[in-house]
């Protein structure tokens, strides 16, 4: 084992069956079809690694979330953290990995922070000595030293946040797993989480998984990406990779007068080009370079008066991933 590969899932797959007849009485929702929730899930993230788990409804983030810190086993493949099986081990588990839920719901509103986290501890079986020890250091972590004695329900979104991240760190956990921790948190109040959350990865390299569907947050985290889709993996990798692999930036070409613009916007609207004309200029994204698009503007090439290259938001390369999938 790599001691530096903290989160090691290979074929991690997990199937939901269908409610038995019987059992169809006493369950309030039941399923009619076999669900494959994740299918030959492979992922490994390292310590100091941040690894954006990304994918639309339904796609398999939180079964996975739920199989890593023991809450479902998995039905197929297997999942290590540290080395421990995460089923086999999930109490041991537990210890190492440190859990921020993406609601408040589970934060006790009439208590104060250190009183939750002292409950949260003592539920995980924290010594109380060491619990002690533990409260200040990690509300310090997340700067809410200040905020120790204070009733919850007085705490602002992005503080409530930050405790929710506390005591996912009390018991010293050597891997994070994030459920869209900024998901009820005003954007500047989510910059801070974020940044927090970098400083806390480095300082103590942490290997953390984060699901968000704030697609812009996950750029800022510089961090790698795991593209899901009904269990299966579309992209696993660095989004400087994915963008050299995907990438299809926009293209403008500017004229001199609309007339030109209209008949360059024509050419390639007969090539196969899907095209958009505004004013002197022609917008496209197609799928080859610069070069091969001007070869195909024959005479009208030295016509056009400059060419803009605009890479794609970080968006919009997801879905052409997920877009291109679906035809292949
Ligand atoms: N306890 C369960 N029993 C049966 N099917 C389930 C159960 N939990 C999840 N599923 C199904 O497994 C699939 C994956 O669900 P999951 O909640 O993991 O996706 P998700 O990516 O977290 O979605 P969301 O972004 O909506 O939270 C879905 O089809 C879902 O209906």
């Amino acid at each position: 084992m790599n001691p530096d590969e903290i989160i090691v899932l290979r074929g991690l797959s997990k199937i939901y069956e269908p409610t038995p007849g019987w059992m169809r009485i006493f369950a309030r929702t039941h399923l009619q079809e076999t669900v494959r929730a994740l299918d030959g899930v492979d992922l490994t993230v390292r310590a100091g690694e941040i690894c954006a788990i990304v994918g639309p409804n339904g796609a398999g983030k939180t079964t996975m979330f739920r199989i890593l810190v023991g809450l479902t086993t998995s039905t197929g493949g297997a999942g290590h953290v540290l080395g421990l099986d995460v089923d086999r081990d999930s109490e041991q588990v537990r210890q190492v990995v440190g859990w921020m839920p993406s609601e408040d719901r589970s934060l006790l509103m009439r208590a104060t922070a250190k009183e939750n986290l002292q409950l949260h501890g003592r539920l995980q079986g924290m010594p109380r000595t060491q619990l002690a020890e533990r409260i200040p250091h990690v509300l310090e972590m997340v700067n809410l030293g200040a905020q120790t004695e204070s009733v919850v329900a007085g705490l602002s979104a992005g503080m409530r946040a930050r405790l929710r991240l506390a005591r996912a760190l009390l018991p010293g956990p050597r891997a994070l797993i994030l459920d869209e921790p900024t998901g009820a948190v005003d954007p500047i109040a989510a910059h801070g989480l974020l940044t927090l959350i970098m400083d806390l990865v480095k300082q103590e390299r942490l290997a953390v998984l984060i699901s968000s569907h704030r697609l812009e947050e996950i750029e800022a985290l510089q961090s790698n990406a795991l593209l899901l889709d009904r269990g299966r993996v579309k992209y696993s990798g660095d989004l400087e990779s994915l963008r050299r692999e995907w990438e299809r930036p926009e293209l403008e070409f500017g004229l001199d007068d609309p007339q030109t613009a209209n008949q360059v916007a024509e050419l390639l609207h007969g090539q196969g080009v899907s095209v958009t004309v505004d004013g002197v200029n022609v917008r496209c994204r197609p799928s080859e370079g610069v070069g091969s698009v001007l070869t195909k503007l024959g005479p009208l090439t030295p016509l056009v008066r400059h060419v803009r290259e605009t890479p794609m938001p970080l968006r919009d390369l997801i879905a052409e991933v997920y877009k291109r999938g679906d035809s292949t």
